[in-house]
């Protein structure tokens, strides 16, 4: 499924030789990236490979070693609480990540309750908007531990696309997905594939993502481009439809879940 194919497409990120190490293991080297406006980007490859690098650079939660990053054309000289992207960016983290103490609602306006200046009732409101978008309306009284797994994740995608309507430029634009359905049973992990597109095509709400996912029913339902990321760099990219038919032996081994091929089995 494309989206907003009624906007053109423009690059919205660009990564530039952008390289990542910690101590001594090299995880990016030289990486060139860029995400187009309404793009349903999955990146894909083995544990370790360094995705969740990527997505926590993309996010501006890491620094880079070397190598720039252009949102929207602009150059990134900081990380996000220096709070100069001219888009929002949102991120989604493997753990749901809620604050066990606070209500479904606390913890989706919880920015909103943090920095603006808007009213509880405002905010409520908001809240109950974001949670009636996930399939969660009516349930903002709740506490994280009367929720299922995937009832917390649908709540910590409610929170990523909260918006502050004192300031929209600060709206999420773009959304980052660390491995949403991981831990979830199939059906589960269906309805979060379901809602991940869903959003991408509401309106107001960030047409455009990046994700990393291991589950195959996720990269094939969730992905208009894959990338596949290996030995610091991006070794293949296609669509869903050339998992099944490209010759690279990286996708073919990962697809086939084959201890042989070129990827090292790390024990
Ligand atoms: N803050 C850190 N300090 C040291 N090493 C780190 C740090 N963050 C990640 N790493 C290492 O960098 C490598 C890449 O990690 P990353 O989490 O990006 O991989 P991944 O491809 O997302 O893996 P997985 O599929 O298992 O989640 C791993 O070897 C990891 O141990």
């Amino acid at each position: 499924m494309a989206a907003n194919l009624d906007q053109p497409r423009e690059p919205l990120i660009e990564l530039k030789g952008v390289s990542k190490s910690f101590g001594n293991n090299v995880i990016l080297d030289h990486v060139d990236l860029t995400i187009e406006r309404g793009e349903a980007l999955v990146i894909i490859g083995p544990s370790g490979t360094g995705k969740s690098t990527i997505l926590r650079i993309i996010a501006g939660l890491l620094p880079s070693d070397a190598g720039e990053i252009y949102i929207k054309g602009q150059k990134r000289t900081g990380l996000i609480e220096d709070g100069e992207d001219p888009i929002g960016i949102s991120m989604v983290f493997q753990q749901a990540a809620l604050f066990d103490s606070l209500t479904v609602e606390e913890n989706v306006g919880f920015s909103l309750y943090q920095h603006s200046n808007l009213s509880k009732k405002k905010i409520r409101k908001l809240v109950e908007e974001k949670l009636e978008m996930v399939g969660l309306g009516g349930t903002g009284d709740r506490y994280p531990a009367e929720l299922s797994g995937g009832m917390r994740k649908r709540v910590s995608f409610a929170r990523a696309i909260m918006s502050n309507p004192e300031t929209p430029q600060a709206n999420p634009e773009v959304i980052l997905y660390d491995e949403p359905t991981a831990g979830l049973d199939p059906i589960a992990s269906t309805v979060i594939e379901d809602l991940v597109r869903r959003l991408q095509c509401s309106t107001g709400v960030c047409g455009t993502y990046v994700m990393v996912s291991h589950q195959n029913s996720t990269i094939r339902r969730t992905a208009d481009r894959i990338i596949f990321l290996y030995g610091g760099q991006i070794q293949w990219q296609g669509n869903v439809q050339e998992i099944d038919t490209t010759d690279n032996p990286l996708v073919r081994q990962f697809f086939s879940a084959s201890i042989k091929g070129p990827i090292r089995i790390i024990d």
